[in-house]
């Protein structure tokens, strides 16, 4: 039997962060230093949670701006501030989300021209006035640290060990967001971060498509002729396998934990017969020189990145929008096609599907009457589909998908990253 363990509570994570922060603050990297259980479901995990959630994300759109003193979709007569702060379990997550901007207010609102929106506009400010604080997986020179200052142009980038590390960073007010790659043109899904995007309690609040180009690196002086290992990130590895052979390497392939720290590892042991795929910042940061660019197999290759807060952000009709759920089913054989078909009839597109086992892996579901019990599903599925929760196609197939389904749980309700880009662009 699987037992939740009590969620880290704010004050909690302050006093930690205050005696944690002096020392990772700064170019020291968040290792992982704790350990706890993690809990298998947070908010939105049962049926009243993520009704509520639903209500909140429909009730409170922009666009409209009108006053929702009245009752809202849940049923109850809630303002939309109070079921906020009600699933948020505080009350800042008002004031937080009424940081973002709407279309100038003020004084001198109107002699304002309407200033477009960017997705870092879409998403709070840090509640401690300072730079954003985003939390990313590797070293500096990583693809994540680029999908991080796309994303946050002006943040204040965070190193973290491993995925785990970004999650509890943002979890314990260390970082503010967390961006994580979830799925690349040429690798498919990182299914690590689905499967922590399920165990942790963040919200998506953006994503960013992150266009990769890899680069060989080698110390300088070094020939292709040389080399006998070449050591990158396995999805890196695996983006460049073709052309690696076409490059007639005869060499072994070794995982690390990320592209940079390869590049990092080759330059600081001097390593005359290894090579890193990396990128051309990293060759910079670690003063290596790059053996051949461009070395993806696919000159479209692109990494999609999610960005993760504490808090959601409000959902909008006024630009596209992505919405990412994930559910189980534990009867019936055709509940797969129901819920597909729940998107269909309301012309929704579907950008992605992902199904990841979990076996024997129980979850704790609660019931209406706050009665919990434990499940074992063979599978979830992770959907991501091109609508905004303040969007009542959507609310009406999340209410249709809510039948069929044992749990669901909406991950985030954010805007599209709809940035033009050219393969042979250089993103990083
Ligand atoms: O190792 C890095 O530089 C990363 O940012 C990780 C990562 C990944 O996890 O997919 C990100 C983008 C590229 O697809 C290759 C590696």
């Amino acid at each position: 039997m699987t037992t939740l363990t009590q969620p880290l509570s704010n004050t909690l994570s302050l006093n930690y962060l205050l005696k944690q922060r002096s020392k990772w603050a700064g170019p020291n990297r968040v290792k992982c230093v704790y350990a706890f259980e993690p809990t298998s479901f947070g908010i939105g995990s049962n049926r009243v949670d993520w009704q509520s959630s639903c209500a909140i994300l429909s009730s409170k759109v922009f666009s409209e701006e009108k006053s929702s003193s009245s009752s809202n979709s849940a049923g109850n007569n809630n303002s939309a501030a109070d079921n906020i702060a009600a699933v948020n379990g505080h009350k800042t997550a008002v004031t937080d989300l009424n940081l973002v901007p709407i279309n100038g207010s003020g004084d001198n609102a109107k002699s304002l021209p309407p200033k477009p929106l960017t997705i870092s506009d879409l998403s709070p400010a840090p509640m401690h006035g300072s730079q954003l604080r985003v939390a990313y997986q590797g070293v500096p020179g990583a693809y994540s640290e680029a999908a991080a200052g796309k994303a946050y142009p002006k943040c204040e980038a965070i190193p973290c060990d491993q995925f785990e590390v970004a999650f509890q960073a943002v979890e314990l007010w260390i970082a503010d967001r967390a961006v994580l790659p979830v799925e690349n043109s040429l690798g498919g899904s990182i299914h690590r971060n689905y499967d922590l995007l399920l165990r942790h309690r963040l919200h998506i609040v953006g994503e960013v498509q992150l266009p990769v180009h890899h680069c060989l690196l080698a110390l300088p002086g070094v020939r292709k002729e040389y080399l006998s290992r070449v050591i990158s990130h396995p999805q890196a590895l695996a983006q460049c396998e073709h052309t690696l052979t076409k490059l007639g390497l005869n060499v072994v392939r070794e995982a690390v934990d990320d592209t940079a720290g390869a590049a990092e590892f080759v330059a600081v042991n001097c390593l005359r017969d290894t090579a890193a795929i990396a990128s051309a910042r990293a060759a910079e940061l670690y003063g290596l020189q790059v053996l051949a660019d461009g070395i993806q197999d696919d000159p479209s290759n692109v990494t999609r990145f999610v960005m993760l807060a504490r808090e959601p952000i409000i959902p909008r009709t006024d630009r596209p929008f992505k919405t990412s759920i994930v559910f189980a089913h534990d009867k019936g054989t055709s509940v797969l096609f129901k819920v597909l078909s729940a998107f269909a009839f309301r012309n929704i597109s579907l950008t992605k599907i992902e199904s990841r086992p979990h076996r024997n892996r129980p979850i704790r579901l609660v019931d209406d009457a706050n009665v919990g019990t434990a499940k074992h599903f063979e599978y979830l599925f992770y959907v991501d589909f091109e609508a905004s929760m303040a969007d009542v196609r959507a609310q009406n197939a999340l209410a249709e998908v809510q039948e069929f389904t044992s749990f669901l749980r909406v991950l985030g309700s954010y805007p599209m990253d709809m940035t033009p880009w050219t393969p042979s662009s250089r993103g990083n």
